[in-house]
């Protein structure tokens, strides 16, 4: 059974959030779209609302599923939805989290993200700057 795990792509005025995941944790130190595990009986979009705001303090508003992304990370499985989020504002803080940018969608190329995210990156790319 693949972990399922959901994601925002946060966007504000043209700039996508992405955070730094801890070091020490699984992953550390990569980059990544706020988001995780979805717990038993809630909705994914209702997952990305809460990891969101407890991850970088943001409510955000979550809309339409962008990607659905399944990766095999040899000791696990992940299967993660990507959604796109409107946020009302850019103060985000990195709660669960190392460190939070706000970037433009080009300039995603620049950080490093698990591998999972590759085909995610040229989505949101064409989708918000086509
Ligand atoms: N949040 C997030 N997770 C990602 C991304 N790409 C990717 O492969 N993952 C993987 C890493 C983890 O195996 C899983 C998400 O788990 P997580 O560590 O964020 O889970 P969580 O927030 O529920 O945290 P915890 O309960 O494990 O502490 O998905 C991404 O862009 N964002
Ligand atoms: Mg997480």
């Amino acid at each position: 059974m693949p972990k399922a795990i959901a994601i925002g792509i946060v966007c504000f005025a043209g700039k996508v959030l992405i955070d730094r995941r801890p070091a020490d944790a699984a992953l550390g130190g990569l980059w990544e779209f706020p988001g995780g595990k979805i717990l038993p009986g809630e909705t994914p979009e209702a997952c990305v609302a809460r990891e969101v705001l407890e991850e970088v303090g943001l409510t955000v508003t979550v809309g339409e599923l962008l990607a659905t992304l399944e990766h095999d990370y040899s000791d696990f499985v992940v299967r993660i939805r990507a959604y796109l989020c409107h946020s009302e504002s850019d103060a985000a803080r990195a709660i669960a989290c190392d460190a939070v940018e706000w970037v433009e969608p080009r300039e995603l190329d620049g950080y490093t993200f698990p591998v999972a995210n590759a085909p995610l990156i040229p989505l949101i790319q064409q989708r918000l700057c086509p």
